[in-house]
């Protein structure tokens, strides 16, 4: 594992994201005097797997990896959420990340629950080959545990399209050839050409953006000329800078798992990712900008600040340094719960994850009702709905965070506990 890795693997370690994830929710059902016995279940996963598959890699050998898939919960329809290559995901990440999953679902009115899995492996440590073979395993071991009407994962960190497409194409092969077919959206996010819904490549960053602009109408701030900063050059990350840039902003810094860089005239979002992919997807090495140290990333002068990485980045130890006055969470739980408390202290804004990067899931619905009902959608339409149907999330947590006061992290959480606690509460078990 290189240093920049172990690094990361130790701060993310250090907080567990549980912890955090678990607070945020005490946080809200105390502010909605949640029913205590409903509290009780969503406290908890309803099923935690841990896999151990053996796959034989280029070279003859044989290795054992560790797969994991954690079910929060499924109140409202079928578990959904994606799946991590990465040597961060265990059992706290997979519960902590299946949990966000339910309250994001639930706020963005979908019918499903929250799940989330992923694999702990270094991915650029092995061949494509390698990668298809141990995906396919992955799936054959989770066998009946996911399914287009019980489970559904999609991307996540290193994982793709081309991902997906394994996956499908592995778990429709284990169904009789009439059935094939009408197993497609046992996942999300495939390739186009393979059942995948036009747009959902940049659904997740284009929701970051839309809701930056929401939030930036409400401020009545015009968003070009703003200077905004990017932790995670990837699908999220890469996506949000695309029409942030197109909106007139400019991106002042970036950075990866490998470098951070920062030019205060801007740079190029097309000319960066073109760079990137020459450069076996990293940013490291651009010359068009200077090279800071890992820790000045948060300290660069910015208006806007768009975690899209990993988890617990933004914490007590770094929140003050930090100048831009919004945080738009494209990652999952970039911040950490005493890190908001010193933000908020400050008066700094921040989206919250569960509405801030929900165009992705939201996307992943359309893509799976697509396939269930065998339709073809346009891109324009794709687009078109996602940005009404955030527009409408972002109202209602901007709506509910000014009348009951609280913060828009807590606003997003109360409205989906209660969305979920309303669901059991109609079903009659409880008083
Ligand atoms: N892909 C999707 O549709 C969705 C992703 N997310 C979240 O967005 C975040 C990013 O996901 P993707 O863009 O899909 O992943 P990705 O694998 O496409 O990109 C991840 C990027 O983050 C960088 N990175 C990794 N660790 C880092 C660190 N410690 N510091 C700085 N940069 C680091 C990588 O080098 C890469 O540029 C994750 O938290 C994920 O859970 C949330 C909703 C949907
Ligand atoms: O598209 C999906 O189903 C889920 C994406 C995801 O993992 C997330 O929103 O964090």
């Amino acid at each position: 594992m290189n240093k920049r890795i172990i690094e990361m693997v130790t701060k993310e370690k250090k907080k567990g994201m549980f912890e955090n994830v678990i607070q945020q929710f005490n946080t809200a059902a105390d502010q909605i005097n949640l029913n205590p016995n409903i509290r009780k279940i969503l406290s908890i996963s309803n099923n935690e797997l841990i896999i151990r598959f053996p796959v034989k890699m280029d070279n003859g050998d044989v290795e054992i990896f560790t797969g994991y898939r954690v079910q929060h919960n499924n109140a409202l329809g079928p578990y959904k959420g994606g799946l991590r290559y990465h040597p961060t995901v265990d059992i706290d990440a997979a519960k902590a990340l299946a949990m966000w999953m339910t309250w994001k679902t639930s706020l963005a009115g979908l019918p499903y629950g929250g799940a989330k899995g992923g694999i702990q492996i270094d991915p650029s440590k092995y061949s494509q080959a390698e990668l298809e073979r141990i995906t396919r395993r992955f799936t054959y071991a989770l066998g009946e545990n996911i399914g287009p009407e019980h489970d559904i994962p999609a991307p996540d960190v290193n994982t793709n399209q081309q991902t997906m497409a394994w996956i499908a194409d592995t778990y429709m092969s284990t169904k009789a050839p009439s059935e094939r077919s009408k197993n497609q959206h046992v996942v999300t996010g495939k390739p186009v050409g393979s059942g995948g819904l036009e747009g959902r490549d940049r659904a997740t960053g284009y929701g970051v953006f839309l809701n930056i602009k929401f939030w930036a109408e409400k401020n009545n701030l015009n968003l070009s000329g703003k200077k905004f900063i990017v932790q995670g050059f990837g699908n999220v990350g890469y996506w949000a800078a695309y029409f942030l840039e197109k909106e007139g902003a400019h991106l002042v810094g970036v950075q990866d798992a490998y470098a951070t860089i920062s030019n205060e005239e801007g740079i190029d979002v097309e000319d960066l990712l073109n760079y990137s992919k020459s450069n076996d997807g990293m940013i490291k090495g651009y010359t068009k900008a200077s090279t800071l140290l890992q820790d000045q990333f948060f300290e660069i002068s910015a208006d806007i600040c768009i975690p899209a990485a990993l988890g617990n980045q933004i914490t007590d130890e770094n929140a003050d340094k930090i100048k831009a006055y919004l945080i738009a969470e494209g990652a999952n739980g970039p911040t950490n719960y005493e890190g908001e408390q010193m933000l908020l202290a400050r008066g700094v804004q921040i989206i919250p994850d569960v509405l801030c990067n929900s165009g992705g899931v939201i996307a992943s619905y359309f893509e799976w009702l697509q396939n269930r009902n065998g339709e073809l959608w346009l891109l324009d339409e794709v687009l078109e709905k996602l940005e009404k149907k955030l527009r409408t999330v972002f109202e209602n947590v901007w709506d509910t965070s000014q009348e009951r006061n609280i913060s828009m992290r807590n606003a997003a959480f109360s409205i989906a506990i209660e969305r979920i606690e309303r669901a059991y509460i109609q079903r009659g078990i409880f008083p």
